[in-house]
Parts: structure tokens; C-alpha cells; sequence
């Protein structure tokens, strides 16, 4: 099956000012991405804060400057588009943020939010418009009427809904959607969550998820990305990363989210990770995990590791992937 969107080597560097001997200085967010996604399915994208999640979701979208790279859906190269025939395409790719107070116009009724695309389209009968305005709240979940109220009218979580109902409004293939359920309750998340995986069963929706949330991630995605100071240290199907992780980076994931009764091996989890992650103005020049990672020898400081397929489309960025084992036998593969 041919892939829906194609990432290859994205790039989405910052300028930083300049260093004191006059160099400039830059923000090497996303360094050298590479992802493909079919038709329905759901690339994750995970790692903690800053190691350039949201920067690539930007990226992907065209709403931050590509530093260099490709980023394909289907036959457009949306990475190389501009003007008008951009505008057009991005009809097709939608994006859905994780707070959805600031992403909507508080003067704005729902039904103008979800609208306001559309009238970019002006193929579009405009008296469909209202009609797609309709079937979009409906799809959510939410009452056709709710097209008359301001978004502080609304809960959390019907925000949420109401930004998906305006991204599905130009019936896109696929939705980037950052963070989409981090600022709700928890209980509100599984039914956002729901939302989602039924909305891509019955359009056969593609999604980036982007997310912290380890769990969320297995449940929601088909396939994964490790993300780590701007490039990916693993990268595999979801099964191949929940079961079978092999990169140290992916284990102190895993180990920091596991519940505090799953072990008494408290003290070798922390020991899992040290520090905090090196500034991306000046990535180190070996593995960038080398500095806090327990198993790092001198080759990993001196040499940084290609991300390489340790099993059929499974890849791992590490010097030692297939010799090292995870600490804790939670994170072993069964
Ligand atoms: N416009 C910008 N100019 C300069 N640096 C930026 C800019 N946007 C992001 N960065 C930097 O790029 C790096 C990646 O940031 P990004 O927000 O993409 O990470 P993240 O993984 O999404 O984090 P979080 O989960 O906290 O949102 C960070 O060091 C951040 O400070």
C-alpha cells in the first residue's frame, strides 16, 4: 500500500541570535526526521518536552518554516507549495491543538469557526456551507444548535470537539493533532479519544498524534516515533515499541510512566535516566542521548548512531541496540 504522507529527512531549525565569536546560533528543534503514513492509520510521535514534537507538527502543517527536507501527501509536495495552490491543499491536512480555549476566536460562534475554512473554498455552494457546518457538529457529537454559541458556551471537553468539527469541515485525509487531549480530565480524554478512533473508522482519517502520554499512544497509534532533541531514537510499529523497545531513551520513557506498584525496583528506574536534555543549539556531536544514558561507552560520545532497522521496519538509533538489555523486565520483550 502506498503511504498517505510522506516525511523525509525534515529539518526545522531556528535562528538563535549569534555566539560571541560572531557565529550564528541555531535551534536545531527538528533535526533530520523521516516517517511514512498509509491511509488510516496513526503515526505517534512521543518524547518529552522539547524534543521538538509540536516544532515537527508545525512543520509538517507549514506553519513553521522548513529549514530543508520533503513532506509529501499523495502526490503533492506540500513542503515546496505556495500561494494559492497551498491554500488549496491545505483543505487536506488539518490540524487539531492541544488547547482548544486559545485556538478558537472567543467573538466567534461555533458554527462561524467551523465555517471560516469553507468560505476559503469558493467552490463550495455557499449555501452547502451550512449544511457541511451541520454534518460536521453532528459528527462530533454535538447538537446542530450548538452552532449559535460562543466557545465559553462550551465544556473542555465539547471544545475539543468543536476544533475536530471544524478540522473535519473541509473533509481533510489527514489531522495533525498536537497534544489534543492533555488540558482535559481524564475522563473526558477517553471520550475525545473515542471520538477520534471511530471519526477514523468512518472516514478513513490519517492522523500525527502527538503526545507525552505513553498510553495514549499505544492505544491510539499504528505506528511510532521516539523523539529525542530534535531526530527520532526509535522508530517501529506500536506493537515493535511497546513490546519490544531497545533504545535506553525509549526504556526511561517506558520506566518513568510505569505505576509506582508495577515494581519495587524503584531505585534502578531512577538510575534510568540522568539529567536533563542537552540544549539543541549545539547538539553533541556522538549519540545525543550519551549524556544521560547508563549504558554509554566512548564510541557513543564520539560517533552518533545512524537510526538503523533492527527487525523489518523496526529502527533504533543506537550504537548497541541489539546487545543491551532493558533493566527492568517490564520493558523486556516476552
Ligand atoms: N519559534 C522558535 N524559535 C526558537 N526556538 C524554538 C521555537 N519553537 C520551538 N523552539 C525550541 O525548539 C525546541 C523544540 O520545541 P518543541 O515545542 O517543538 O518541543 P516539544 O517536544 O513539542 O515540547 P512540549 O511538549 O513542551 O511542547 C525547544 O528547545 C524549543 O525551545
Amino acid at each position: 500500500m502506498s503511504s498517505l504522507l510522506q516525511v523525509e529527512d525534515l529539518k526545522v531549525h531556528f535562528p538563535a541570535g549569534r555566539n560571541k565569536d560572531g557565529s550564528p546560533r541555531v535551534v536545531h528543534a527538528v533535526d533530520g526526521i523521516s516517517f511514512e503514513l498509509e491511509q488510516g492509520k496513526t503515526f505517534g510521535i512521543v518524547g518529552e518536552s522539547g524534543s521538538g514534537k509540536s516544532t515537527a507538527a508545525l512543520g509538517i502543517m507549514r506553519l513553521a518554516p522548513i529549514t530543508s527536507g520533503k513532506v509529501s501527501l499523495g502526490r503533492d509536495v506540500i513542503s515546496e507549495l505556495e500561494g494559492e495552490k497551498l491554500r488549496q491543499t491545505r483543505m487536506r491536512f488539518q490540524m487539531v491543538f492541544q488547547d482548544p480555549f486559545s485556538s478558537l476566536n472567543p467573538r466567534k460562534r461555533a458554527g462561524d469557526a467551523i465555517r471560516e475554512p469553507l468560505d476559503l473554498m469558493s467552490y463550495i455552494d455557499p449555501r452547502l456551507r451550512h449544511e457541511v457546518v451541520e454534518e460536521s457538529l453532528v459528527a462530533v457529537g454535538l447538537h446542530p444548535s450548538a452552532a449559535r454559541l460562543f466557545p465559553h458556551q462550551f465544556s473542555g471537553g465539547q471544545r475539543q470537539r468543536l476544533c475536530i468539527a471544524r478540522a473535519l469541515a473541509t473533509q481533510p485525509e489527514l489531522l495533525v493533532c498536537d497534544e489534543p487531549v492533555s488540558a482535559l480530565d481524564v475522563a473526558i480524554q477517553a471520550q475525545v479519544i473515542n471520538l477520534l478512533l471511530r471519526l477514523q473508522d468512518e472516514k478513513k482519517l490519517s492522523y500525527v498524534f502527538i503526545s507525552h502520554d505513553l498510553a495514549v499512544v499505544q492505544h491510539l497509534c499504528t505506528d511510532v516515533g521516539v523523539m529525542y532533541l530534535g531526530q527520532f531514537a526509535e522508530k517501529g510499529s506500536a506493537r515493535q515499541i511497546f513490546s519490544n523497545p531497545r533504545h535506553p531513551y525509549t526504556w526511561s520513557l517506558m520506566a518513568a510512566a510505569l505505576k509506582p506498584d508495577a515494581s519495587q525496583r524503584g531505585r534502578e528506574r531512577t538510575a534510568l535516566i540522568k539529567g536533563e536534555p542537552p540544549s539543541p543549539i549545539n547538539p553533541p556531536k556522538g549519540c545525543r542521548f550519551a549524556a544521560r544514558c547508563p549504558f554509554a561507552q566512548e564510541r557513543c560520545r564520539q560517533e552518533a548512531p545512524a537510526l538503523r532497522e533492527v527487525e523489518s521496519g523496526h529502527s533504533v538509533a543506537c550504537h548497541f541496540a541489539e546487545s543491551l538489555e532493558a533493566p527492568l523486565p517490564e520493558l523486556r520483550a516476552a
